[in-house]
């Protein structure tokens, strides 16, 4: 204990229909640690991440970051709370420069928002939070680049740049090494153990040497449900856990 929870979920459930793709989930997120959820495709982590950012309301269970009950809240008002995400699918504005896009979205929780960017940047407190997002980043050498032409590792690196720009606490990470190569899944992998360091930090991850080597706390999903949580090292020799997942794994 000690670290101060950020997020705590209580018996999230969310059912499609028939269909029951988040089961009774329970999960907090402390400052300072990296919580990775790992399990097989369709097991239900990227549903669970939509109910901690709001992009889905639960059918069942209760949510709070920073204290404040955030159960059924928007995205916008749980962003305010102080979390955010990056996605999966990109975020990015290509035709951008790499600092545009990283000042676009410090200038408002919604990075669509375009209209207001021309008054944002007269705002030296936007412009600030876009030069800690970016050196957070390790941007700040991209800065002047379009969106578009940075590598795939540096594009995800401006995704989590997107998300840092509104100072969050609670971070979600869906999947940030997804596609990228060994040098670039390293130099990311140390991107993040520097961002625990002051965020609460959900890591949904394929990547297990990735998992293994930040996480603090390990959960593992299968059809929904919690199957195993704890240490990673526990984790890691659980039977059920390796024959429900991380042998398929190799
Ligand atoms: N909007 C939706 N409507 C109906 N079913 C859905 C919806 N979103 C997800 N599901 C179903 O819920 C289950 C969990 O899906 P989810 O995408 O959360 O899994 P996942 O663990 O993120 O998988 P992956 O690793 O492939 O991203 C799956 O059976 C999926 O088909």
């Amino acid at each position: 204990m000690g670290a101060e929870t950020l997020l705590q979920a209580h018996g999230l459930t969310r059912r499609f229909g028939g269909l029951v793709a988040v089961d009774d989930v329970s999960l907090t997120l402390r400052r300072g640690q990296v919580h990775a959820v790992i399990g097989p495709n369709g097991a239900g982590k990227s549903t669970l991440t939509n109910l901690l950012s709001g992009d889905l309301t639960p059918t069942r269970g209760t949510l709070h970051v920073l204290g404040h009950d955030v159960t059924g809240a928007s995205p916008e008002a749980i962003a305010r709370r102080g979390l955010a995400r990056s996605y999966q699918r990109t975020n990015i504005f290509a035709p951008l420069t790499v600092w545009d896009n990283v000042r676009l979205a410090a200038q408002a929780r919604t990075p669509r928002a375009w209209a207001w960017w021309r008054r944002a940047d007269q705002q030296a407190d936007v412009r600030a939070r876009a030069e800690r997002a970016l050196t957070l980043a390790r941007l700040t050498a991209r800065r002047e680049r379009p969106a578009a032409v940075l590598s795939h590792g540096e594009q995800r690196q401006l995704e989590i740049a997107l998300a840092l720009a509104t100072e969050p606490q609670v971070l979600l990470l869906d999947e940030p090494l997804a596609g990228m190569g060994t040098a670039e899944a390293e130099r990311m992998v140390a991107l993040l153990a520097e961002l625990k360091r002051d965020h609460a930090v959900m890591l949904v991850e394929h990547d297990m040497d990735a998992v293994f080597a930040l996480a603090d706390v390990l959960t593992v999903m299968v059809n929904g449900r919690v199957v195993a949580s704890g240490h990673p090292a526990e984790i890691r020799s659980d039977a059920a856990v390796q024959a429900a997942y991380l042998g398929e794994e190799g």
